[in-house]
């Protein structure tokens, strides 16, 4: 049974010697923890004895608590603690926190049963094994572990990750949760949207997403044999894979690049010589999806680490977790038995899979966005300023109702869009889908950027700090923009979607 306490009792300890306070119906004695406190000695003296609940949470979070929880002692008799604790697969309870299929009281017509069973599976399993890791490795800059890749491969989580497919066919989803025959386009969404919680942007790139760009370029190319092993290696964690197309010379102009492979005179293997540039996960990946200029044209080759190939890291603004290499090809012998797809129709097996990487992208972002609007809803009604929460001041409701509006627009484009996939084939996809999923994700990293900018003046300073309470908005706000520019610069393809849009004109209408 936990001790408790009177506040009189509490109130006799306010001195170096013995230092108590009460936060949220609970007692702390923070004597040992005086000379450790990252706000430093005197702002805990000045609490001591006291009721500290108001200027705890005006500038902590309650994981704090939960992290220094040996500091409490007991609690205060006949009080109750107040606050909610979140429990790994919680809801959030605060308001536009959830997307409205996961509010009681509004129904979606996308989702079924499975996909709630699956989002609370992912939820339990992001919380408990990802969320920790992430933060870690987000500071670190290290490359995720082994050993989170294989509890992943284990759930058939990395399958998942690749989108809906033969490849997930008689497998058992997260201990059989869903059927892998099962598994359409909104449970792919459903994944995005869980995983990214673990709010750290480096580590969400490091964490396979060089697989869910490249490997699908295997399964839909490759000879069969090839495509077995691959797949094989990189679903069961063994082995990793990413996409290297982009070079210094060409982004999203992937027709310019320089890299070239030449046949051997006997016709057996292609010798690759070039650099790649931005190749996420490219640091510590064995295979390469790699575009080259074949003669004329453009192939893609599945390159793997041998003789020859060397990764360096690129320095970025987010976390050297992501693994972003700079790639060089030095005389390397591919087999031609790796050649992705036909020899000069390269720009086909690189488009095809940047539908869903576009995609994927903006359930990411929408998804951060809405964390980013649940940060700040939680700091306004928190933060005390003037004497009066921040949520208080008109200015700054405006700002949250412009920033909730945006993340409530997105979600749906993004549902519609995505009813639209599970509704259409492959190549129906590529055909009708091309140009609305370049507007949504140009779209989606419009609004994160006035979402992060509203943020940051809603954290204030906080928000420049890579620690405590602003820790989250900083990160989107340092990281938000590249959204703006992986899998495709949105000029372009915004440019693209019109430009296609342009060509199914009705001439009759001219
Ligand atoms: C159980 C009690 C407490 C613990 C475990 C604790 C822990 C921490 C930690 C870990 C930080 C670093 C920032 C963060 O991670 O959020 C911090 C910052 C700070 N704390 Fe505490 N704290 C406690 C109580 C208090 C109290 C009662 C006050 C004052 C009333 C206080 C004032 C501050 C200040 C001023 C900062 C710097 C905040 C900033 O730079 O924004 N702390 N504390």
């Amino acid at each position: 049974m936990p001790r408790k306490f009177t506040r009189e009792e509490v109130l006799r300890n306010n001195t170096k010697e013995s230092l108590w306070c009460i936060i949220d119906g609970r007692v702390y004695d923070l004597t040992e923890f005086l000379e450790s406190h990252p706000g430093g000695e005197f702002v805990l003296l000045q609490a001591g004895g006291k009721d500290a609940t108001i200027d705890f949470y005006n500038l902590h979070r309650q994981s704090v608590l939960e992290k220094y929880s040996d500091l409490c002692i007991g609690g205060i008799e006949n009080e109750e603690p107040q606050v909610i604790r979140h429990n790994p697969g919680d809801l959030s309870v605060v308001p536009y926190a959830e997307p409205a299929w996961l509010t009681p009281q509004f129904k979606s017509p996308y989702y079924n049963e499975s996909h709630r069973q699956l989002q609370k599976a992912m939820r339990v399993f992001t919380e408990t094994y990802i969320l920790p890791e992430a933060q870690e490795k987000e500071v670190s800059g290290e490359k995720i572990s082994q050993a989170l890749i294989q509890r992943m491969a284990d759930a058939n989580i990395l399958g998942m990750r690749v989108g809906p497919g033969k490849h997930l066919h008689g497998r058992s989803i997260l201990n059989g949760v869903l059927k892998g025959e099962d598994f359409n386009y909104f449970h792919d969404l459903v994944v995005t949207q869980e995983l990214v919680r673990a709010t750290a942007r480096g580590f969400w790139d490091g964490n396979m997403v060089g697989m869910t760009i490249s490997l699908t370029a295997v399964l839909q190319h490759a000879n069969p044999v090839l495509k077995e092993e691959v797949q094989r290696d990189c679903l069961s964690g063994k082995k990793t894979i990413c996409l290297a197309v982009s070079e210094a010379f060409a982004g999203s102009d992937v027709s310019n690049i320089r890299t070239v492979a030449e046949k051997t005179p006997d016709g057996q293997f292609y010798i690759v010589n070039g650099t790649k540039k931005w190749i996420t996960n490219g640091t510590w990946c064995d295979y390469f999806v790699t575009g080259v200029k074949t003669g004329d044209g453009l192939s893609v080759l599945l390159i793997e680490r041998s003789k020859g190939v060397e990764t360096k890291a690129i320095k970025t603004s987010y976390s050297a977790a992501a693994g972003t290499a700079f790639v060089t090809f030095d005389n390397v012998k591919v087999p031609v038995r790796n050649l992705l797809g036909q020899e000069g129709k390269g720009l086909k097996v690189i488009l095809s899979n940047f539908n869903h990487e576009r995609w994927m992208v903006t359930c990411a972002g929408v998804r951060m966005s809405r964390i980013v609007v649940e940060e700040c809803l939680k700091w306004s009604n928190q933060r005390q300023v003037f004497g009066k929460r921040l949520v208080d001041q008109p200015v700054i409701r405006a700002k949250l109702a412009k920033m909730i509006s945006l993340v409530e627009a997105m979600q749906a484009w993004l549902e519609h869009t995505t009813f639209q996939m599970t509704q259409m084939s492959h190549s129906q996809q590529s055909e009708h889908l091309a140009g609305p999923i370049g507007l949504l994700k140009m779209y989606a990293s419009r609004c994160a950027h006035e979402i992060a900018e509203n943020a940051v003046h809603i954290f204030g300073g906080r928000a420049l700090t890579r620690t405590g309470m602003g820790n989250v908005v900083e990160m989107f706000h340092r990281t938000t923009e590249f959204d703006a520019i992986l899998g495709g610069s949105e000029d372009i393809i915004g440019d693209m979607a019109v430009r296609q849009a342009v060509k199914k004109f009705p001439k009759s209408m001219l």
